[in-house]
């Protein structure tokens, strides 16, 4: 978790931003692919300014895990030191659609288990960030995370965000040590549902999309 990583005055903002459609590149209605119930958008290039910016600030010490990460699990890959550099790669690979995204709830929306991969290459962690203020503005609502160990059964975690506290989980998979060795733990995250009110959460994927 990272606690207080937007004040309350930005996140506003950027909940606001919701209702310009020129700031986005799609809507999508969760309901209508399967993947819950609710809204979200993405943003289209050249994105607000305090979101290139968390996107540029967040990904070096994310990187340094990264490199670690592809280590133990073998992967070889490395990850270059600035967003910039990674994004070249990206582009150069066709993935050009920005990635980073709004996500609106309302009474009875939910966001089902699910992994934001979007192409070849993936970074492997991500951020999210709740613009709305828990039991103040809604109520349910909670980030969860689930990992799957292999043969094991699944274990979910409920992420405590209060507006502007962001967590950091892994896209696809994280090395958990074991007796021998590491190994690889499948993740997914969602959002419980929403019981009443409004909720807005800023996802900043450092992948763009093919
Ligand atoms: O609304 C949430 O908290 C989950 C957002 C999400 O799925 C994402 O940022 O990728
Ligand atoms: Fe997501």
């Amino acid at each position: 978790m990272l606690p207080h990583l937007l004040d309350e005055d930005i996140c506003e903002q950027i909940a606001t931003l919701w209702s310009d459609p020129s700031r986005f590149r799609s809507h999508v209605h969760m309901a209508r692919h399967g993947f819950g119930q609710g809204e979200y958008r993405y943003f289209s290039y050249p994105l607000p300014e305090p979101i290139t910016g968390l996107r540029e600030q967040l990904y070096p010490p994310l990187a340094a895990i990264a490199n670690r990460w592809a280590g133990r699990l073998g992967s070889g890959r490395l990850f270059p030191g600035t967003h910039g550099a990674f994004l070249e790669e990206c582009h150069a690979a066709g993935q050009v659609r920005p990635t980073p995204l709004i996500l609106r709830y309302e009474a009875g929306d939910w966001n089902a288990l699910h992994q934001d991969v979007y192409g070849e290459h993936v970074f492997p962690l991500q951020v999210a960030v709740l613009l709305s203020e828990p039991a103040r503005d809604f109520e349910g609502g909670e980030f969860v995370l689930t990992e799957q160990r292999p043969r094991m059964q699944s274990r979910a975690e409920v992420v405590p965000l209060r507006q502007g506290d962001a967590v950091v989980f892994p896209v696809r998979e994280r090395p958990v040590r074991g007796s021998r060795g590491d190994y690889r733990v499948q993740m997914r995250h969602g959002v419980s549902r929403v019981r009443g009110g409004l909720r807005f959460t800023l996802g900043i994927i450092f992948h763009d999309a093919s």
